[in-house]
């Protein structure tokens, strides 16, 4: 097996949780990495949905955004938004919603919207895009992000895309009947919410990793699951696809660019 790096553990343990019974809709960035190595291993027939419209799409590269000719250019079908957003996620059609984040707490609340008071920014990030509503009408949702104490934080500086708020039955109570973050994966450890809690305690600790790398990029008390594993390193097919999709969507943007 070869050596890999924590990105790459991170991306391909995020590529893991999906099946191909999976219908996914796909956020830009971490998320699309990792969708698109479960297609090219171990889910061939996974769906990969993304907000522009396309269905059932592979992409050869990884798009720049959801408007990227590659996604329509590989659907099966590409659909007016308002039909992917109406019909197709609030129809309750799609399995599972992979999105990333800038700030997340414990409970799987993200922010992608400003760090810092929001009419005075400290940071303006690129705001929600469609992911509030996949996080609330998706079967269930995975998040992928890289761990530092400034993005896993105790408190989310806003609300953009809500989890389980502070806990316990909250989701329920406000009426969505949808999971909700099911999975974390960061380029440390795979992390699932308690079943009652619903705060993030670690499941599997990656290869190479240590609890004290965990705790000192983590903002929260770090819980671990009763027996916590290892996670399995990288096959070579993985790290493979994963090394070949990156080195040619380097390859198309430096095309397009000249
Ligand atoms: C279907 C859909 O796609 S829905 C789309 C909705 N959009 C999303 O869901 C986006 C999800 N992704 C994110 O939120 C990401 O964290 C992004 C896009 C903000 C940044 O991701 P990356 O491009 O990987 O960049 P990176 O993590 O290096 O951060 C870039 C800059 O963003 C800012 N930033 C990101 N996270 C934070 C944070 N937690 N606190 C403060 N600043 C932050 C910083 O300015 C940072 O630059 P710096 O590291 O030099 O300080
Ligand atoms: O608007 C959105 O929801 C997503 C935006 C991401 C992108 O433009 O690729």
């Amino acid at each position: 097996m070869a050596d890999f790096t924590p990105d790459e553990m991170m991306t391909i343990a995020a590529a893991r949780a999906l099946s191909n019974d999976d219908v996914c809709f796909v956020g830009i960035g971490a998320p699309s990495a990792a969708c698109n190595v479960a297609r090219l291993t171990h889910a061939p027939d996974v769906t990969l949905i993304y907000e522009s419209g396309t269905i059932g799409t592979a992409p050869s590269i990884l798009p720049l955004s959801i408007g990227d000719g590659e996604l329509c250019e590989t659907a099966l079908t590409t659909v007016a938004v308002p039909e992917m957003f109406r019909y197709w996620l609030q129809g309750g059609r799609i399995t599972v919603g992979f999105l990333g984040a800038a700030q997340l707490d414990p409970f799987g609340n993200i922010n992608t919207t400003v760090i810092g008071d929001y009419a005075h920014p400290k940071t303006r990030l690129p705001g929600g895009g469609g992911a509030p509503e996949i996080a609330s009408s998706c079967g269930e949702v995975f998040i992928t992000m890289k761990q530092s104490r400034r993005g896993m934080v105790k408190e989310i500086d806003f609300f953009t895309s809500f989890g389980h708020g502070r806990g316990g039955t909250d989701r329920q109570d406000l009426g969505i009947t949808t999971k909700g973050p099911t999975l974390l994966v960061t380029d440390l450890a795979v992390w699932r919410p308690h079943p009652e809690t619903k705060a993030f305690e670690v499941a599997s600790i990656h290869p190479g990793a240590t609890r004290e790398a965990i705790e000192a990029s983590c903002g929260w008390d770090v819980i671990y699951s009763e027996g916590v594993e290892e996670t399995a390193p990288p096959t070579d097919r993985e790290l493979t696809t994963l090394r070949d999709i990156n080195a040619r969507t380097a390859a198309a943007h430096r095309r397009s660019a000249a």
